[in-house]
Formats: C-alpha cells, sequence, structure tokens
C-alpha cells in the first residue's frame, strides 16, 4: 500500500519524514515518522526503532530529545512509529493508559480491541517491510530497538522475541514486568484476556529466562522517576537478568525524573550503543 507523505521536515543534514498509509495488520490509517542522516543519501545506513511511551505519537521524541543530531553524527536511520491505531471507529479508553495512544506492542485479542490493536504484527513485520520498500538504503541486516516506559518495554520485549531481526537493544525507564505491575495488568487484562500465561509471553522478566540473548542490554532510568516504585520496578529485570545469566547495565540516574527531559540527556549514549553494536 503506497505511503501518502504528510510532512517533510530538514535536520542535521538529513530529513524528518511523517507518513500515513493503510495498515493491513491495524485495519486502519497509521501514522509513523522515518529520520535518515545525511548517509542514507550515498549508502546504506542501520536502522534504529524508536518506541514511544502513553499518549505518545511519532512527534514527542522528534521534537524533545534532540535524537536527530546523534542520528546524523552516528549515520543510523531511526524510525518512530506511532503508539496505537487512531481515530473514529478504532476502540478507546478514556484512561490515557489503555487503547489509542497506549498500544503496548501486543496484538490483541480480546474485543473490542482486536479489530485494530495489532501493534506487534505491526511493528515488527508490516512496517520493516513498507520501510524497506520505501528506503532503499535502509539497511535491514542492521536494525536496533530502543524505546521509553511503555516503548522500552516495547523494545525489551520485541527484541527478546525477534532478536534475529534486532541487533542492538536498549531502554529508557521501561516497563520491565508488567504481568506485574498496574499498567501491564490493566492493558493486558483487556488486550489479552485473564489468561495469565498469555502475558507471560509480552513480560521482559519471564522472556529472559526463558531465553538470554547476545546483545547487551542497556537500560537508563532516573532514580526521581514518579513512577518508579509503582510501575516501572527495573530491579526485578535486574534480578531476572542476574538468574538467567543475562548481560545487562541498569542505570540509576539520580535526580532525573520520567520525562523528555531525562531521555534529551542520555539519547546520545544510546545511539552511541547502538551506533558500535549496528556498525558494518
Ligand atoms: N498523562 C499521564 C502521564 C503520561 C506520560 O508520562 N507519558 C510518558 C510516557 S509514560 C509510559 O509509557 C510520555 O512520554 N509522555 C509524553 C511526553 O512528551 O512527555 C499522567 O498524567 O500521569
Amino acid at each position: 500500500m503506497a505511503l501518502q507523505p504528510v510532512q517533510a521536515i530538514a535536520s542535521f543534514g538529513g530529513k524528518v519524514e511523517v507518513f500515513d498509509h493503510a495498515s493491513d495488520a491495524c485495519n486502519s490509517t497509521m501514522r509513523f515518522a522515518v529520520y535518515s542522516p545525511p548517509q542514507a543519501a550515498s549508502g546504506p545506513v542501520p536502522v534504529l526503532w524508536y518506541l514511544s511511551g502513553l499518549t505518545c505519537t511519532w512527534a514527542n521524541v522528534n521534537e524533545k530529545s534532540g535524537i536527530q543530531r546523534y542520528a546524523a553524527e552516528h549515520g543510523t536511520m531511526v524510525v518512530f512509529p506511532d503508539t496505537s491505531p487512531r481515530g473514529e471507529g478504532v476502540a478507546d479508553d478514556e484512561g490515557y493508559d489503555l487503547g489509542q495512544g497506549a498500544g503496548f506492542y501486543v496484538d490483541a485479542t480480546q474485543d473490542p480491541w482486536a479489530e485494530h490493536f495489532q501493534m506487534e504484527t505491526y511493528v515488527t513485520k508490516e512496517l520493516p517491510a513498507l520501510i524497506g520498500e520505501r528506503f532503499p538504503n535502509a539497511d535491514m541486516a542492521r536494525q536496533g530497538i530502543t524505546g521509553h516506559s511503555m516503548g522500552g518495554h516495547g523494545a525489551l520485549t520485541l527484541h527478546l522475541k525477534y532478536r534475529d531481526s534486532y541487533v542492538s537493544v536498549s531502554a529508557f525507564s521501561p516497563i520491565v514486568a508488567p504481568t506485574q505491575v498496574p499498567w501491564g495488568q490493566k492493558a493486558f487484562t483487556a488486550y489479552l484476556g485473564s489468561d495469565t500465561t498469555q502475558w507471560a509471553k509480552h513480560d521482559a522478566c519471564e522472556l529472559v529466562k526463558q531465553a538470554t540473548t547476545k546483545a547487551h542490554i542497556l537500560i537508563d532510568q532516573g532514580a526521581a522517576d514518579n513512577f518508579l516504585d509503582e510501575q516501572l520496578r527495573p530491579q526485578l529485570f535486574g534480578d531476572a537478568c542476574a538468574e538467567a545469566g543475562q548481560e545487562v547495565s541498569i542505570r540509576m540516574r539520580e535526580g532525573y525524573d520520567h520525562s523528555y527531559y531525562f531521555v534529551s540527556s542520555f539519547i546520545g549514549e544510546h545511539m552511541a550503543h547502538h551506533a558500535k553494536a549496528l556498525k558494518a
């Protein structure tokens, strides 16, 4: 299906392009953005997926994090999917943590969500195929994945489930144990139903115990994050990695909160982490 250009914005010698398209997976129109670094004009470049958090679109990280500067420096293309399907006719909830803007990167099996909320298939299959077609210099053999909060959960779980697709992984303040915290329990009950054996397939702590990854997992977490104790609980992932023998760095950052002031402070280090792993 053809991509409809929405916007193109010059940035650090490259450009951010925003597209709409009819998604087969989500059975709706989806919007995403791609940052092409200047190097993409003359040859293949690696591709980093940035998965955003609750309430976000492609725009939050593009406008607030300064990611383009580092993507241009390292010659990394970055893809920014939306966090859910949207629009009239797409199910929603009055809470900010379920429905539109809160897809949790899973394929819903329950009504009324299953008709459109197929974010795992969208992000791991449909959108990569479109990127490979539309951007000939996107080197799809060199992909990494990162994200913030709900998007950090997406990055960790999709890497652990599709480790052949994503060579490198990192996360900012991720939800590491959605089966054990209110955000995840609410979303998984709605999208996946009450059978918690289905939930475990989308929980980074459970997945890493089933199989480790060769990638070095990098996590940054603000120590002054108001969601830290109730929703994020990074030590659960530290413990799961220790039990599994998985290499991980969980860096607690004193004084930092959950916002994009935090993400923008460390985005350069995450871009360097991915560039090192993804270099040709
Ligand atoms: N509105 C909510 C909080 C929503 C929020 O903090 N969203 C974060 C991601 S949280 C986990 O996925 C975010 O990235 N917001 C966008 C931004 O630009 O900051 C509340 O009232 O608590």
